[in-house]
C-alpha cells in the first residue's frame, strides 16, 4: 500500500489534503507539534523512519507582511525544510508534491505567467518560497511544484474570511482593485493533488512529467471585486454586515502601504496543468462559493 507523509496537516490546503489523500494509502499527517519543519534532524527523522512512497508538504510560512521582519523564519520553513525533504525523499525515490505562489513573480506581464516565465520576487515570502523550489529541485528528488494563488478554504485564514469579519464590524471598507489574480479553492488544489499522486502510481513513473505547473481556478478578479462578492453572499445568507455595497471602496496598492509588496498581475495560466493531465479547473467563484456555503 501507498505511504503518504503529509506536513501542514492543519492549514488550509493540509485540510484538504487529509480528505482527499485517503483514498491513495496511509496518510502519516503531521502538524508543527509533531513535526516543526524548522528542525532539520525532526524532519530527516521523521522521513527516515516512515519511509513514505510520498511525501506532500503544503506547510509554509504564509505571513506575508510578517515574513518581510522575520526572514529567518520564513526562510527554514519555506527554503530549507523543502531542502532537507528533498534529499531524504532523494534517497528512498519517494515523490515530493510541493506547493509555491504567484509571488514568485514582479507582477509587471501583461497577461498570464506561463511556467517558462522569469521569476522575480519583490517580497521576502516569494523569495523564501522561490528559493524552496530551487532547492527542491537540485536535490534531483522526484517532484512536483503547483504554483497556486489565492488560497481560501473553510479551515484556516483567509481573504474572504477576513472580509467577512470586517464586514460585520465596520461602516466602510477600503480594498485593493489594481491588483489581479484568481481565489483558489483549498479542495481543488487537494483534488488536483490526488489525482496526480493517482496518475504517477499508475504510470510508475514511466512517462510522468515532473516539474513545476501553474494550478489555479478559472476566471481572473481583483481583490476588490472579490471582496464585493464575498460579503455581498455573507449579507444575502442573513450574516450581520454594516457595511452597504456603495461603501466598499476601491483603491489603488498606494493608498494601502504594507510591509510586503504584493504583484500587480498574479495571473497564472494553467493550460500545461490542464493539457498534461487533462484536469478541467471550475471558475473560481464556483470554489469559493462552496466554502461560503460551509461557512456562511
Ligand atoms: N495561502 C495562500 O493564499 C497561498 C498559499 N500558497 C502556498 O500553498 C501552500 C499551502 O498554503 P495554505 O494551506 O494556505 O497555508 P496555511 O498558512 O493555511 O497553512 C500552512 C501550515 O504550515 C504550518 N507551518 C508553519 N510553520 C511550520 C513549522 N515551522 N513547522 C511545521 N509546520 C509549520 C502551519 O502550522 P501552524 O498553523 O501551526 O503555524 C500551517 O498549518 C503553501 O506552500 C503556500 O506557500 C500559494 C499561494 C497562495
Ligand atoms: C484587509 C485588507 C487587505 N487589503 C489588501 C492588501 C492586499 O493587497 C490584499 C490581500 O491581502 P491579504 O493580506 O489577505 O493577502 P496576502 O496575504 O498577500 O495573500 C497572499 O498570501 C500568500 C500566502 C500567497 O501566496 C498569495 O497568493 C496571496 O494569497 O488586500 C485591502 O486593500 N484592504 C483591507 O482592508
Ligand atoms: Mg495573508
Amino acid at each position: 500500500m501507498l505511504k503518504l507523509l503529509l506536513t501542514g496537516a492543519n492549514g488550509q490546503v493540509g485540510f484538504e489534503l487529509r480528505r482527499s489523500l485517503a483514498v491513495l494509502g496511509d496518510v502519516l499527517a503531521v502538524d508543527q507539534a509533531q513535526c516543526d519543519l524548522s528542525n532539520p534532524a525532526a524532519i530527516r527523522q521523521l522521513v527516515q523512519n516512515y519511509r513514505p512512497n510520498v511525501i506532500v508538504n503544503p506547510a509554509a510560512y504564509t505571513a506575508v507582511d510578517q515574513a518581510e521582519s522575520n526572514p529567518l523564519v520564513a526562510s527554514a520553513v519555506n527554503a530549507d525544510a523543502v531542502q532537507v525533504l528533498g534529499e531524504e525523499a532523494q534517497k528512498i525515490g519517494a515523490l515530493v508534491v510541493h506547493y509555491s505562489t504567484d509571488y514568485v513573480f514582479d507582477g509587471r506581464k501583461d497577461g498570464a505567467y506561463t511556467e517558462l516565465d522569469p521569476t522575480n520576487p519583490q517580497s521576502v515570502y516569494g523569495a523564501t518560497k522561490l528559493a524552496g523550489e530551487l532547492a527542491l529541485q537540485a536535490t534531483g528528488a522526484r517532484h512536483l511544484i503547483l504554483r497556486t494563488s489565492w488560497v481560501v478554504g473553510a479551515h484556516g485564514g483567509n481573504f474572504a474570511k477576513t472580509m467577512i469579519r470586517l464586514a460585520a464590524q465596520r461602516h466602510q471598507l477600503s480594498i485593493v482593485a489594481d491588483q489581479f489574480g484568481v481565489p483558489t479553492s483549498a479542495a481543488l488544489l487537494a483534488d488536483i493533488t490526488a489525482h496526480l499522486v493517482r496518475e504517477h502510481q499508475t504510470s510508475g513513473g514511466e512517462g510522468f512529467t515532473y516539474g513545476t505547473y501553474h494550478a489555479v481556478a478559472g476566471g481572473v478578479t481583483n481583490w476588490h471585486e472579490y471582496a464585493c462578492y464575498v460579503i455581498e453572499r455573507a449579507r444575502a445568507a442573513g450574516r450581520p454586515v454594516l457595511v452597504a455595497p456603495d461603501a466598499i471602496l476601491p483603491i489603488t496598492t498606494a493608498d494601502y502601504p504594507t510591509p510586503a509588496q504584493r504583484p500587480a498581475n498574479s495571473r497564472l495560466a494553467t493550460a500545461k496543468l490542464q493539457q498534461t493531465f487533462g484536469l478541467h479547473l471550475p471558475h473560481w467563484r464556483s470554489g469559493v462559493d462552496h466554502i461560503l456555503d460551509q461557512i456562511l
